[in-house]
């Protein structure tokens, strides 16, 4: 099959950084001033249509935490994928943007008192939601507060996978009850729930083939304790989401339908409906984030760039080495300005060294006032962004048009102090 006959052509696996429009990048920076996080949500549209196409008889649910903003949400919610939240605070907006509650999944993670107290008082509005428990503890919390809906269990399938170790959640104690319990805590949740599903989820950035490994095994393992529970007394077996996206310039995209098709096949026969809950396939390549050179630095090893925007707007290269692809706009081939290359650092204001978005790596000598643009940061860029250096959060605005998240002010970060209170 052709890129054309399979619809690859309009809807490519990735969208690149290279794939951005420079001019539109640029009137946007000028515009609204940096960092600023830009949003594309039709790449959002078309990157649930291409899971929607490899998942055809699955429940897609998109992961909130991902990327939290109306906009994405109500894109999400048009395209026909649920949403899986891991707070109070994400159930309360995807009830916002629209989602009816039998579209709400909350993954309740050792949920603070407040949590659950929020999300049993909505549940009245939304008798459909579904709360996922990881610990016997939790289901006593619900039932002490009255709550007898849906519930689903989330086991620990005791295989994790993942772009880093702090993100292979599939083997970590903290999430789950121990796979060999998990029939008995399915079997003592019935007594006082509607128990509809089993969830595991290996963690998050499943790309090589050691990971997507790990992923069939796990949902091997689930497929088995459906059937031990019995497949057909549930709605769904949920095996999570965690599908990688390419952040180095010459990675390969994941052929998303290979991975649902070996879904599929080591799920095995299980009268339930298959569910899992990607976050960063669906926006990752949605955002970029812009920057601006302000301060450029020889030294005898690199040329130091510094940035306007810092780790507290995009945390991940700091918490996980993370990889982002990083482009100089004002220096692309074919552009007026030189394009010599050399050894860059790309760092930020923030006064600790793991403040950089890259060390040492080729690209273009910076001058000071260029415009740099980092790439996949749609997944977990401003959803991680915090105000420490007192730092105020970033503006995102969408592509096309308008502002999705004001900059935050100064007196925004202090709203709180002397008396200052939210409502
Ligand atoms: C329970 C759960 N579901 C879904 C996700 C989404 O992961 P990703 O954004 O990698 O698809 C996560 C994050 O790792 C998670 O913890
Ligand atoms: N925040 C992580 C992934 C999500 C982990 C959530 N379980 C990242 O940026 O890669």
């Amino acid at each position: 099959m052709s890129a054309e006959q399979s619809g690859e052509a309009e809807n490519p696996p990735i969208r690149r950084l290279t794939d951005w429009d420079t001019g539109r990048l640029r009137e946007l920076a000028s515009e609204h001033g940096t960092p600023l996080y830009v949003t594309d949500p039709e790449r959002v549209a078309e990157n649930c249509a291409r899971l929607r196409a490899a998942f055809p008889d699955a429940d897609v649910k998109y992961a909130v935490k991902a990327h939290t903003g109306r906009a994405v949400l109500e894109t999400v919610r048009e395209a026909g994928l649920d949403a899986e939240c891991a707070s109070a605070g994400e159930v309360r907006r995807a009830l916002d943007a629209g989602f009816s509650g039998d579209r709400v999944d909350y993954t309740a993670v050792n949920p603070p008192a407040r949590d659950l107290d929020a999300v049993v008082d909505w549940w009245g509005d939304h008798p459909d939601l579904t709360v996922t428990v990881g610990a016997r503890d939790t289901l006593d919390r619900l039932a002490e507060r009255g709550y007898d809906g849906r519930v689903c269990v989330r086991v620990n399938p005791g295989v994790g996978a993942g772009h880093h170790e702090k993100v292979r959640t599939g083997a970590a104690p903290k999430f789950g009850v121990p796979y060999d319990r998990a029939a008995d805590v399915v079997a003592d949740a019935r007594e006082q729930f509607d128990v509809v599903g089993l969830h595991a989820h290996a963690g998050s950035g499943i790309h090589g083939e050691e990971d997507l490994a790990a992923h069939r095994d796990l949902v091997a393992r689930m497929g088995e304790l459906a059937r031990e529970i019995g497949d057909d007394d549930i709605e769904f077996v949920d095996v999570g989401g965690g599908f990688g996206v390419p952040y180095r310039e010459d990675d390969p995209a994941l052929d998303i339908r290979a991975v649902a098709d070996a879904t599929r096949e080591a799920l095995g026969d299980v009268a339930a409906t298959l569910a899992v809950e990607p976050g960063r396939y669906v926006v990752a390549d949605a955002g970029v984030l812009l920057t601006e050179v302000n301060t450029v630095k020889p030294t005898p090893e690199v040329t130091v760039a510094g940035v306007d925007a810092g780790m507290t707007d995009l945390l991940r290269p700091a918490m996980y080495d993370a990889y982002h692809a990083i482009r100089n706009l004002d220096r692309e081939p074919g552009a007026d300005a030189s394009a010599d290359t050399g050894p860059v650092t790309v760092a930020g204001p923030i006064c600790e060294t793991g403040d950089t978005f890259c060390d040492g790596r080729e690209l273009p000598i910076p001058e000071r006032g260029d415009l740099l643009a980092v790439g996949n940061a749609g997944a977990y860029g401003y959803e991680m962004a915090s105000t420490y250096n007192s730092r105020p959060r970033p503006a995102e605005v969408r592509l096309a048009s308008d502002v999705l998240r004001a900059r935050e002010t100064l007196a925004g970060v202090t709203r709180l102090e002397h008396g200052g209170r939210d409502e």
